[in-house]
């Protein structure tokens, strides 16, 4: 938990600190921008997935029979809200291969800054999975907001929210429209600027994942 805002909790690393350095740095490249996308993205699903219930099950190892741990219970899904959520799924998956990808389409219209939805896919029964949702970015707050109204009304009730830069208004935004939420993030930053972007921020996300600007 981090001070003033309950529902965050910033996954401060020297690991990640230092990848957090180039990516926020103007002059990083598009192939190395997406590398440390993926590797914050792991880094900070180790810490995500803290907490997920473990069963004892009972191994044969070459010497002997012995009892081990695996993870119990809802099974996992990756949820990237599109389009520069998809920079972090490669990243996670490579801890957690088995856990199943749904897909949230959303764009921040440039000039309301309200989100607009156009895709909505996951698997099916949501009631019974554990979600984490996927975005760089968390500014006004808006697109996470309604990223998890939408999963929400599919019946989950299992739901984590996965970031690389927050912004303090998207985490109050969260915490008032969604309290049962936990927000991970990276970095806290300052706030935002007139067009909302995240101080000092990495510039847009999606553009710099995917060459688009
Ligand atoms: O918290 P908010 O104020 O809603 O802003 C954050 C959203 O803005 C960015 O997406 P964008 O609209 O640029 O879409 P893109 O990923 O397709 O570029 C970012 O990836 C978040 O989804
Ligand atoms: O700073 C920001 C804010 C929203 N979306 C981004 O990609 N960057
Ligand atoms: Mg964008």
């Amino acid at each position: 938990m981090s001070g003033a805002h309950p529902n965050l909790t910033v996954v401060d690393h020297p690991l990640i600190r230092h990848k957090l350095s180039y990516l926020r740095a103007r002059t990083t490249p598009k192939k190395e921008f997406k590398e440390l996308v993926d590797e914050i993205a792991m880094l900070m699903a180790f810490e995500a997935t803290r907490d997920l219930p473990t069963e004892e099950v009972e191994i044969t190892t070459p010497i002997e029979t012995t009892t081990a741990h695996r993870i119990r219970g809802k099974k996992l899904v990756l949820v990237p809200i599109l389009r520069a959520g998809l920079g972090m799924v490669d990243g996670v998956l490579s801890l957690m291969p088995g856990a199943r990808v749904g897909h949230v389409g959303l764009y921040r219209d440039e000039d309301t800054l309200q989100p607009v939805e156009y895709y909505f896919k996951i698997p099916p029964g949501a009631a019974d999975r554990d979600f984490l949702l996927l975005d760089p970015m968390l500014a006004t707050g808006g697109s996470a907001s309604a990223a998890v109204d939408g999963l929400k009304r599919r019946g989950a009730t299992s739901i984590r929210f996965l970031c690389l830069v927050a912004a303090p208004e998207g985490v109050e935004r969260m915490r008032r429209d969604h309290p049962d939420v936990p927000v991970l993030a990276a970095a806290l930053d300052r706030g935002l600027d007139e067009n909302g972007y995240i101080m000092p921020g990495l510039g847009d996300a999606g553009d710099r994942l995917f060459g688009t600007r």
